[in-house]
């Protein structure tokens, strides 16, 4: 999937009168694209208000991140689960009306999560940094920063609030940008998990150094399909890299059944993401036990 960066938009003046040109190609073509976009203006205003200086500054005080990777080699349940605390999603619109991120997170420890996923995006998904947070003083569990990271200064942000580890999605950036950001991921002490959809973006990962944790997303982003044999099909088609570098794999997205985990996990993944099917219920501690029978 080719995700372009916002093209700037000429404007010209005429008469005192400023005026702003669409030029082809200047609307985003997906979902993804349009997040990004905001994206950047959102990271923009974020950093007016408080400086990538002044935002280092302020992680010296925070606790040391956690093992994210051990916590899924070491796996509680088989696959092991990294639990998603999210709202909402454009996919589904709103997934829980009464969304309490520090009683869901609870729940979901106390079902067996070996890790946990908190939205922060807060236009497209109605989560928050502060979620993060409040999940970080609430749990002991390791913890993914779920974000559409395109800055360094997101990965700060992420730190700042408890993240143990950071989602870098390959399809939204560029090799020399998932090189350079898995390292400051590495050199804040946490973990990188890096998302892919085809063959292509799976061997653009595989050509960076020190990859350790891959996670296999099963939704089309383009279009909001769900195919769990895209794990099936990517992992066979990388079956021996990944064995001889002992790379963890996640399969993201779609699970909903017992019969569904069984059969990523028959075909390599050696752990799970899961948000939606968890979410919805009532009782996400009963609805992990129901998952992992
Ligand atoms: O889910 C979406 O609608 C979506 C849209 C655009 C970018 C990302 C999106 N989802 C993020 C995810 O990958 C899921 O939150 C995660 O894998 C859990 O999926 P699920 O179990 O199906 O909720």
């Amino acid at each position: 999937m080719q995700i372009r960066r916002r093209p700037p938009s000429p404007s010209f003046s005429i008469s005192h009168m400023r005026y702003q040109v669409s030029v082809p190609g200047s609307e985003p073509q997906n979902i993804l694209e349009e997040i990004v976009w905001y994206k950047e203006t959102e990271v923009q205003a974020q950093r007016e208000k408080l400086p990538l200086s002044k935002l280092k500054q302020r992680i010296d005080s925070v606790a040391p991140p956690k093992n994210f990777l051990q916590a899924l080699r070491q796996g509680k349940t088989q696959p092991a689960l990294i639990a998603e605390v999210k709202k909402a999603s454009p996919s589904k619109g709103i997934i829980r009306e009464n969304f309490d991120p520090v009683e869901i997170a609870r729940a979901y420890d106390r079902g067996g999560a070996s890790c946990l996923s908190v939205l922060t995006d807060r236009k497209f998904f109605q989560g928050s940094f502060e979620n993060l947070a409040k999940v970080r003083a609430a749990v002991d569990l390791p913890l993914l920063c779920k974000e559409f990271i395109i800055y360094p200064y997101q990965m700060y942000q992420a730190r700042l609030h408890g993240a143990d580890a950071v989602l870098l999605i390959a399809a939204i950036l560029s090799d020399r940008d998932l090189n350079y950001f898995t390292k400051i991921i590495r050199a804040l002490g946490m973990t990188p998990l890096v998302e892919v959809h085809s063959l292509e973006e799976l061997d653009r990962v595989l050509s960076l150094d020190n990859i350790e944790l891959i996670g296999i997303n099963n939704r089309n982003l383009e279009d909001f399909t769900v195919d769990l044999r895209t794990t099936e099909e990517l992992v066979n088609a990388r079956r021996s890299q990944l064995q001889e570098r002992d790379i963890v794999l996640v399969s993201e997205s779609g699970l909903h059944t017992a019969q569904d985990l069984q059969f990523v996990a028959s075909v390599g993944a050696n752990a799970v993401l899961i948000g939606e099917s968890l979410v919805k219920k009532d009782n996400p501690t009963e609805a992990i036990a129901t998952l992992f029978v």
